[in-house]
């Protein structure tokens, strides 16, 4: 294989003994993806990907701009579905069933993996009927005013927001926004909680709660999250798997580790800066 790499990592041809992935015990798995692919068209965006995702604790994806780390998280509550142009090879296993089997109910899967994206899009109701929505929708709606209360705790806001509930979810500062996204996404109670870059339009005070928080929320969920901030994957993750270009998964391990002595050479360059 050739050893001249592009500026921004790799080129498409990756083979095995190149990657470095840890294999997590399968009691402990939630999530697991095997010679996963996903297509754009003739695009491919992942390339092979196999990897597995510990219960109840904080992954993070990273990698330069464009080597699919969105794509690999929208394909675990089957978001790609939503792109015309998107195809989908391999397994991607949630508890040990493949969620593109045709028996899986999308819509069903997404109140189990939840999502929370980089802007934050509360709807244009009042902050009661944000975290409301999504259990009126399932028709679930016991002790309704309790868990509104209680999602909104988990989400770290009830103290900020709690004499004023009837309020525009909009009209919140962007963090709060963010919490409150948050707050409606664990209202449904979810196990797994993906994050594309969930802090990236907040200023550091907003962004440093985000990060307490979902520190606390992987005491009861599973928290999978994009960031392009090294130094966030390595506060707040557990675990750190580094994708770099042309979808492919190079190395996954403990964050510490991976921070402090990654072992391929092209994931210890885009950790020291070097591309990306
Ligand atoms: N909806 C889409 N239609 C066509 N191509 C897409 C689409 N979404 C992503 N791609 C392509 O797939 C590749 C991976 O994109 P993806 O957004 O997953 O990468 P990323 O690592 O999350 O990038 P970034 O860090 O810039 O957000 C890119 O080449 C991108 O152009």
């Amino acid at each position: 294989m050739s050893s001249e790499w592009s500026a921004t990592g790799l080129d498409d041809s990756q083979p095995e003994s190149e990657r470095d992935i840890e294999r997590i015990p399968p009691e402990e798995t939630i999530i697991e993806a095997e010679g996963l692919d996903v297509y754009y068209g003739e695009e491919r965006a992942l390339n092979d990907v196999s990897m597995s995702i510990p219960e109840q604790e904080v992954t993070a994806i990273i990698g330069p701009s464009g080597c699919g780390k969105s794509t690999f998280l929208r394909s675990i509550n089957r978001m790609n579905d939503l792109i015309d142009i998107a195809r989908v090879t391999g397994e991607l296993r949630f508890k040990g069933k493949n969620v593109y089997d045709d028996d899986v109910d999308p819509v069903a899967l997404r109140r189990q993996v939840g999502m929370v994206f980089q802007a934050p899009n509360p709807f244009p109701k009042s902050i009661y009927d944000n975290v409301a929505y999504g259990p009126r929708i399932q028709n679930d709606t016991e002790n309704l005013d309790e868990r509104v209360e209680r999602a909104l705790r988990q989400a770290a806001l009830w103290d900020e927001v709690s004499d004023r509930l009837d309020e525009r979810g909009t009209d919140l500062s962007g963090g709060q926004q963010q919490r409150l996204c948050i707050a409606r996404a664990i209202a449904v109670d979810p196990e797994v909680i993906l994050m594309d870059e969930p802090a990236s339009a907040l200023d550091p005070v907003a962004t440093s709660k985000i990060e307490d928080l979902i520190d606390e929320l992987a005491e009861d969920y599973t928290v999978v999250i994009v960031t392009h901030n090294m130094q966030q994957a390595a506060r707040i993750s557990d675990k750190t798997a580094v994708f770099l270009t042309g979808g492919h998964l190079v190395e996954y391990g403990d964050t510490d580790r991976i921070f402090q002595n990654p072992r391929n050479e092209r994931v210890e360059d885009y950790i020291s800066g070097k591309f990306g």
